[in-house]
């Protein structure tokens, strides 16, 4: 018995949606289910002042999870936010899930303007340590890279200050610690109760007091406390133990000799900071928790 061809094209149709709705349904069953999850909080910097040793603190607390580097505000926006969630290690509803990316810092406006059209109520935490050793830590780890052999002295003092490009960089390590230059873009975007600032040379010394900071301002359980760091005595570099079984401690890359300066040395550079970190303090004032760091000038 043949059927009419209105029937037939209504019984293929009929067949096509059936396919689709049970491929709809296998496929929503059967995939990982990947909800967007934008971090809540970017931890952005500044480059040499302790993000690696924060990182790796934040990570053995339970509620918190944090990313490797990946430079999406900065390098990679182009790529999309598909690719950025991509790219994030995967967090539980309750857990707290931080993109740690040192180089948003001296990114410009462009990366506080797109983490905010992105995420408006991301919570920002930055790293900031003496401006001075934070410069000559730079050059240590340019230095190592490079490997020229250039001493200290002849990096930071043989450049004409006139010329602004200069072949070693000088200039952006030192524009780098010029905290009120960047920190500016930031605040002029996010409520100032969205910014943390982290004072990095406590975090070495004492940084149960920092961890006691941030986890009030991430809102997490205080789980990291003082018992939990051990000085390791050998280079003087505190190690942590919360949920790993052995200390963590940083690695050699990470707690460099510096040089010795002279006292020439020591306040050309600090002249050369002054301005800024007289900058940098005021902007502090808007902050709800502000630090009080150790280096007055
Ligand atoms: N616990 C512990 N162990 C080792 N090092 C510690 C620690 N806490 C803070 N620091 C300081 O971290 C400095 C390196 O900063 P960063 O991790 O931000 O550097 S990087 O930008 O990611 O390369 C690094 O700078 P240098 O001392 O100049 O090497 C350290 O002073």
């Amino acid at each position: 018995m043949s059927l009419a061809r209105g029937t037939r094209v209504l019984l293929f149709l009929s067949a096509l949606l059936l396919v689709l709705i049970l491929g709809v349904h296998i496929y929503t069953r059967v995939a990982p289910s990947v909800p967007l999850r934008l971090p809540e909080v970017v931890l952005f910097g500044v480059k040499k002042s302790g993000t690696e040793a924060l990182k790796s603190m934040l990570s053995e607390h339970p509620q918190i999870v944090v990313s490797r580097l990946v430079n999406f505000y900065d390098k990679n926006f182009g790529k999309g936010v598909k690719w950025y969630v991509d790219n994030l290690p995967p967090a539980r509803p309750d857990q707290v899930l931080i993109d740690r990316t040192p180089a948003y810092f001296t990114g410009g406006a462009i990366v506080p303007q797109r983490i905010y059209a992105t995420k408006s109520d991301t919570l920002l935490i930055v790293v900031v340590r003496d401006p001075v050793d934070r410069f000559v830590s730079d050059y240590l780890h340019w230095e190592d890279r490079v490997s020229l052999n250039t001493s200290f002295h002849q990096f930071a003092f043989s450049y004409d200050p006139l010329s602004i490009r200069n072949t070693s960089g000088v200039t952006s390590r030192l524009d780098r610690s010029c905290y009120a230059t960047h920190l500016r873009h930031w605040l002029d975007i996010f409520p100032s109760n969205q910014i943390l600032i982290v004072d990095g040379d406590r975090l070495k010394v004492a940084p149960w007091v920092e961890m006691d900071r941030i986890q009030r301002f991430l809102g997490v359980k205080q789980i990291i406390s003082k018992h939990h760091f051990e000085l390791e005595p050998n280079r003087g570099f505190y190690c942590w133990r919360v949920s790993s079984p052995s200390p963590v401690c940083l690695g050699s890359k990470k707690g460099r000799t510096h040089p010795v300066l002279s006292q020439t040395e020591l306040e050309l550079l600090r002249r050369r900071f002054s301005l800024c970190n007289s900058q940098f303090r005021s902007q502090l004032t808007e902050l709800t928790d502000p630090p009080t760091f150790q280096w007055h000038y």
